[in-house]
């Protein structure tokens, strides 16, 4: 695993996923060397240098110039920048013009959540997964809603992660923001 210290970062681009988030997300997906994985809103290249890593092809996708930016600078700093295709634009836009995939992240969709689970679905692999790493409320429950009403079995977990920090009279533990992770597999 990548230390959240080590990813180049801007101002500009939320990111990277913390490194908790990105073990987990490693974990659930179950991702292995011939997987296609698709990062809508890759952001800084969180998600898109550790699956670079462990998968045979990665398409990230981010409406911002700037993200695709700094995440090609985080793949050719950390990642495996020849397994990586980016493209520069909306997820919907994108999602069209690529074929099938097996491992489908969703790190950003703005108001696009339900257009975009709708192609995933229609491009996803048997057996493909789906990983929704949620900072807002509404987008956990429109995630659930929307991958019921496409016949998935959605599961959720929620990680409050505290890091420890060294102080005179011992350690003390700061919050970060709790994350939900919705995540299915297709049948
Ligand atoms: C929270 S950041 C993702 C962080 C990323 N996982 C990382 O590790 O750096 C969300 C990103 O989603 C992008 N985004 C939001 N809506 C989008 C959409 N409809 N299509 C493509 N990208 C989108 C934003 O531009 C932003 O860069």
């Amino acid at each position: 695993m990548l230390n959240d210290d080590e990813f180049i970062k801007t101002c500009d681009v939320p990111g990277p996923t913390k490194e908790e988030i990105r073990a987990i997300l490693l974990y659930k997906s179950n991702v292995c060397h011939e997987d296609i994985v698709v990062d809508i809103g890759c952001g800084t290249g969180g998600l898109s240098v550790e699956f670079s890593l462990k998968a045979e092809k990665v398409y990230s996708i981010d409406k911002n110039p700037e993200a695709i930016n700094i995440c090609k600078k985080n793949l050719e700093k950390l990642g495996n920048l020849d397994k990586v295709s980016f493209i520069e634009n909306d997820g919907v836009n994108a999602l069209k013009n690529i074929n099938t995939f097996d491992i489908a992240l969703i790190g950003g969709s703005g108001r696009d959540l339900e257009p975009i689970l709708d192609l995933v679905d229609s491009k996803l692999n048997h057996e493909g997964r789906i990983l929704i790493p949620c900072i807002l409320v509404d987008t956990k429950v429109d995630a659930v809603n929307k991958l019921k009403s496409l016949g998935y079995n959605p599961k959720i977990v929620e990680v409050n992660v505290s890091k420890g920090r060294v102080i005179d009279r011992g350690i003390m533990m700061i919050a970060r923001n709790p994350i939900a992770i919705v995540y299915a597999k297709k049948r």
